[in-house]
């Protein structure tokens, strides 16, 4: 049978705004449903030859720590090889982290054996990027979806198909499709195959890798509003991880950018992309033409080029790992690592410079907390003069840069 065509929304649909979804909301009581503290995630790197040695490690995702509100979604963004798939996978626990905790509704499971794993297997799903490879050619729609019904037990024999058609109705598909093979769908719709197979067994927390970055623009609309649908409905969490910041503008409240295994700033929607104070957040931002018309008004000559390639995570730079492609990097960058300050109430960014774009501070604002001069070299003036905080989430009052004080909620 011949793949069903796709069936995009009369007109060309350019914009996730258009189809007529709201932008998600946040919600800044809800508690969490995902805390990571100080996640690192390494892979060993060994000599050729037939002693194979440790020679180092791809720190692939280096101390990082956030959280994910219930029934809301973060955001993870950056450029290829900074670590966004990793840190899905080890949520997932695809793979057992290398140090920190992955707290899934209090309980730390960063270190659970497979068999303490497999109740919670149901609660955590992941939809992958690819919806060719994540989906069985030999099998029927059918069969995908209900697998983990019947290994979950989820529910009596007799009602697997009912259940089954209820999940591709929910997903948009034909619920008569069942019994279709994966080839006879287009690209959307095995997307939307691979949501249904993972709101099968009605999760709590979908980590969701590049879902529609495969797709045409326009299907990739369709498939974030039906995420967006799923999310209402169901209350469902996500980890949204995502390489195009325009997608995540309109799913994720808040996003986190990364930077070659670290998480450089972290915020709300609107400190992200309409504040941004980091120097990497804003290239990004300048190099998507959609979010730079809609939010900053900006013309294409204002788009930062960065210098250079990213560096190996095998081999880091010291101090700020981004210093080497920085347009405003000074002495202390090289020797410091900028902590994760909190200059907002719901905005963080990991700058020794941090302001907004051609409005940056003179002097680092992290001496006071690192101890150090303004070349990054140890002071014992300064030393514990601020304390550092470094834990997920935000606290009550943070470091207020306009007004040079602290800030209150
Ligand atoms: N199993 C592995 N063994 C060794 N290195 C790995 C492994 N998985 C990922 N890496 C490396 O870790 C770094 C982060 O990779 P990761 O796939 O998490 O990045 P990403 O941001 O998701 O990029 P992409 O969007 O291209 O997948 C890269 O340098 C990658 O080569």
């Amino acid at each position: 049978m011949a793949e069903q065509t796709e069936v995009p929304t009369p007109g060309t649909v350019t914009t996730f705004d258009e189809l007529g979804h709201q932008a998600t909301p946040l919600d800044p009581d809800a508690p969490p449903i995902l805390t990571v503290r100080h996640l690192k995630q390494y892979f060993p790197v060994r000599s050729s030859g037939l002693i194979r040695r440790k020679i180092g490690d791809v720190q692939a995702v280096d101390d990082i720590s956030f959280q994910v509100p219930q029934g809301g979604s973060l955001g993870l963004v950056g450029e290829s090889g900074c670590g966004k798939s990793t840190t899905g996978r080890a949520i997932t626990r695809l793979y057992t982290p290398t140090a920190g905790a992955v707290e899934f509704n209090g309980h730390d499971i960063a270190h659970y054996s497979a068999r303490q794993l497999k109740p919670l297997r149901s609660e955590i799903q992941m939809i992958f990027q690819d919806p060719y490879s994540s989906l069985n050619p030999r099998h029927t729609v059918g069969s995908i979806i209900s697998a983990p019904l019947r290994i979950h037990d989820m529910v009596p024999k007799d009602q697997t198909l009912k259940r089954v058609q209820e999940l591709l109705e929910i997903v948009g598909l034909n619920p008569e499709h069942y019994n279709r093979y994966p080839n006879e769908f287009s690209g959307g719709q095995r997307q939307r195959i691979g949501i249904a197979r993972a709101l099968a067994l009605k999760p709590k927390l979908i980590v969701a890798d590049e879902p529609v970055s495969a797709l045409d623009v326009s299907i990739q609309a369709q498939v974030v509003n039906l995420l967006q649908d799923i999310q209402r409905e169901f209350g469902v969490a996500f980890l949204f991880i995502a390489h195009d910041l325009a997608v995540v503008r309109h799913f994720c409240p808040e996003v986190a950018v990364m930077y070659l295994g670290k998480i450089v700033e972290i915020g709300d929607r609107e400190s992200i992309y309409n504040n941004a104070h980091h120097p990497y957040t804003q290239a990004l931002l300048s190099a998507v033409p959609e979010v730079k018309s809609a939010v900053t008004g900006e013309s294409s000559k204002d788009r930062i080029r960065l210098e250079g390639d990213v560096p190996s995570p095998i081999d880091p730079p010291s101090g700020c790992r981004f210093r080497t492609r920085c347009p405003i990097a000074q002495e202390i960058c090289a020797t410091q690592e900028p902590p994760l300050l909190q200059i907002g109430q719901r905005h963080k960014v990991a700058c020794h410079f941090p302001g907004r774009r051609g409005d940056v501070p003179t002097r680092p604002v992290t001496t006071r907390m690192l101890g150090v001069d303004d070349t990054g070299a140890p002071d014992p003036g300064m030393s514990g003069a601020e304390k550092i905080i470094d834990e997920p989430g935000y606290a009550d009052t943070w470091l207020d840069l306009d007004r040079n004080t602290v800030g209150r909620a």
